[in-house]
């Protein structure tokens, strides 16, 4: 197989979100392809590319709705040719992709889990009666009131910086972020502790970095296997068929992990009520190849549990 690699002169034109985030992303792939081939630096050029869910700041993101809210803009310049591939959060993929776009490549996933963040560094236990959270996500809003009824849940938006901020002017006790996020970002002195997946189980996706190409160019697929980490596409293949199952996106109170522990894959999912009044969860382990099958299996089974009217978010 000879491979195409690019060069100086034709440089790999990478798409990805202009936030500190997505750029720390896309060098991070920009980086593993480096290493894996040997290439220099100017190999690559780094295309940031506004969403919609970028510019629109001031309105809780699930009142746009509409799917590829942060990719549709950056997909369709890979499909007229402008970038070559894509760099994403799969979390705020949706489980389809555009006709002519595949999303198969995974670098190894970062921690999966939400840091629950405060300025004195608290655990979520600690938190006390009535305190105010601050949360634009329907998961976590649901998984917390679920557990605690007692706190106060407000819409929060923007940067680690402006969260922090927030927090400091007093308009919330807490909030949440990926932690993978904060470690992508170096964000080393931000107080924060880790929430188990016992206390909430966290988005399908999260930690994980995805990327997309067109599904005709061959030579680009044979250059991205040589990054692709195998265990994390299985995972977020198992995640993924969860989510489709369930007809879900990144905006609904739906929370899945798959992990592979001593060659099988255990998954974990759980589906909530946006109002946390309900939660329903399972726990299947099987073999790694039956993954997006028991996913599928685990999915039928809570919507069966569920029964109608239980999605109060659809
Ligand atoms: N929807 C926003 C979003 N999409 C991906 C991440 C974090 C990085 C990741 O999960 O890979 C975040 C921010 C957050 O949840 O704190």
């Amino acid at each position: 197989m000879t491979l195409t690699l690019p060069t100086p002169a034709q440089p790999l034109k990478i798409g990805t979100r202009g936030s500190p985030l997505a750029l720390a992303q896309a060098h991070e792939t920009c980086a593993r392809l480096m290493k894996a081939f040997d290439l220099p630096l100017e190999a690559f050029q780094i295309v940031s590319i506004s969403t919609r869910g970028d510019r629109v700041q001031d309105r809780a993101l699930r009142e746009l709705g509409g799917k590829g809210l942060f990719s549709k803009e950056i997909e369709d310049r890979l499909l007229n040719g402008e970038v070559d591939i894509a760099v994403h959060s799969t979390k705020d993929m949706s489980v389809e992709q555009p006709e002519g776009l595949v999303l198969d490549t995974y670098l190894p996933r970062e921690n999966p889990f939400d840091a629950f963040i405060t300025l004195d560094g608290r655990a979520l236990a600690d938190l006390p009666q009535g305190a105010v959270v601050g949360s634009s996500s329907l998961r976590r809003k649901a998984q917390l009131l679920n557990k605690r009824p007692d706190l106060q849940v407000i819409e929060f938006r923007g940067s680690v910086q402006t969260r922090l901020q927030k927090l400091k002017d007093g308009v919330a006790d807490a909030t949440f972020l990926a932690l993978a996020g904060l470690n992508r970002l170096g964000f080393d002195d931000v107080p924060r502790v880790a929430v188990t997946a016992e206390e909430m189980l966290p988005a399908v996706a999260q930690g994980a970095i995805s990327i997309e190409r067109r599904a005709a160019d061959h030579h680009i697929a044979d250059m991205l296997a040589a990054i692709h980490h195998a265990p994390t596409g299985q995972a977020l293949a198992c995640e993924r068929a969860f989510l489709a199952k369930l007809d879900g996106s990144c905006q609904t109170p739906i929370a899945g992990l798959a992990q592979i522990v001593g060659g099988s894959l255990r998954l974990r999912g759980e589906i909530l009520r946006s109002d946390g009044s309900e939660s329903l969860s399972d726990d299947v382990s099987g073999a790694i190849s039956d993954g997006p099958e028991m996913a599928v299996d685990m999915a039928t089974k809570l919507l069966e549990r569920a029964g109608e009217g239980f999605f109060d978010w659809k």
